[in-house]
């Protein structure tokens, strides 16, 4: 439905989107999250046809509809928008709004299909209300039914949640997914915020200086990440040094691990393996311990920070009934699915 291809868009001398590719199937969702200013809106404003390529190509159902020597207009792409300040019109009614795009349709015909839209997203008796009488949530609820009034393909959403609260941002999310899967519309979201990507889209890119590092499902990016800036991006961890014992054991202050064959590893290699608060498991019997330096309550769980005997500091996510004062010392067992192992980067 929607591939861009080794795309990459320029401001004067500046590349700042470098041969980037990514596909999405038909009702997939993707989602693009990265430091500001790494070129994730550049790439949103490309798939609508406002940036020019520099190289590379947008397909759209099959068909390129940016090159270098093509370029489809706006209005002929199909792809709807929803931004950051909902761009919603005071002056008119709800209703209004969300007829703004779709004024060649008859009054019936946009009557119903206003109706449609409203009770799709939730919103059925709102209506004949004024923007300024709706809660940020209702508006961005509005804005995306505007956005599909015009029946587009592909829907692009930019940081469309970053001005409500965290807590309902990931429910307002989930929502999202659900109506655009109920429609079949493919989605690309930029965002800062990694648990709204998570809660979102079917496949993440996270991108680092115009560059896509990785492209991926959410579940792939957390438990194996494919570089060093990917791991720190996504998720909490820690990186606890380690020695290859062979291309297939390392040792660390928690214990020897196993792991697939590493052929680029050799023995004496010092490496760095990501531990997730997930991968500590708390445990009384176990013979390692753990000092509590600081706990912060998440109702189903604790997320601890410890300290290691080494020094070495780790998070483990143990559930709310292990409740252990800071300065208490608890037991603690790795219990790693696989490892994530980088070259130790300081050399030490
Ligand atoms: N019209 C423009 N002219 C020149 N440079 C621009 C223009 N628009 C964006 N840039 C630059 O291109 C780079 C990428 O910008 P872009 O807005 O795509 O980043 P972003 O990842 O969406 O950032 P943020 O998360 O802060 O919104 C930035 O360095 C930005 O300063």
């Amino acid at each position: 439905m929607l591939a861009i291809e080794q795309l990459a868009i320029a401001y004067g001398p500046h590349t700042v989107v470098k041969e980037i590719s990514f596909a999405l199937a038909e009702g997939q969702i993707g989602c693009l999250v990265g430091p500001s200013g790494c070129g994730k809106t550049t790439i949103l404003r490309a798939i609508a046809g406002f940036e020019a390529p520099a190289a590379g190509v947008v397909r759209l159902q099959g068909q390129v509809v940016s090159s270098v020597n093509t370029q489809v207009v706006p209005e002929k792409r199909k792809v709807g928008m929803v931004f950051q300040d909902f761009a919603l019109f005071p002056h008119l009614t709800v209703a209004d709004n969300i007829a703004f795009g779709i004024a060649k349709l008859s009054k019936a015909d946009k009557a119903a299909k206003v109706k449609a839209l409203l009770k799709l997203v939730g919103l059925p008796d709102l209506g004949q209300r004024y923007i300024h009488q709706l809660s940020g949530g209702q508006q961005q609820r509005v804005a995306l039914a505007r956005a599909l009034a015009p029946e587009p393909k592909v829907l692009l959403l930019d940081e469309p949640f970053s001005s409500l609260d965290a807590e309902f941002r990931e429910v307002l999310a989930r929502d999202i997914r659900t109506i655009l899967k109920q429609l079949q519309i493919t989605a690309v979201l930029v965002t800062h915020d990694q648990f709204e990507a998570f809660a979102m889209a079917d496949m993440i890119g996270v991108m680092q200086l115009g560059q896509l590092q990785q492209w991926a499902t959410p579940y792939e990016l957390y438990h194996r990440p494919a570089s060093r800036f990917v791991a720190d991006f996504v998720g909490r961890g820690v990186m606890l040094p380690g020695t290859m014992l062979d291309p297939q054991q390392v040792e660390t202050c928690l214990g020897i691990f196993q792991q697939r064959y590493l052929p680029e590893t050799k023995a004496g290699d010092r490496v760095d393996v990501l531990i997730r608060p997930d991968d500590i498991v708390h445990d009384d019997d176990s013979a390692i311990k753990a000092t509590v330096l600081d706990k912060s309550f998440r109702g189903s769980h604790i997320l601890y920070t410890l300290a290691l005997s080494g020094g070495e500091q780790v998070y483990c996510l143990a559930l709310s009934h292990h409740n252990h004062a800071i300065g208490e010392q608890i037991g603690i067992r790795l219990d790693l699915d696989h490892l994530v192992l980088f070259p130790r980067s300081h050399g030490v």
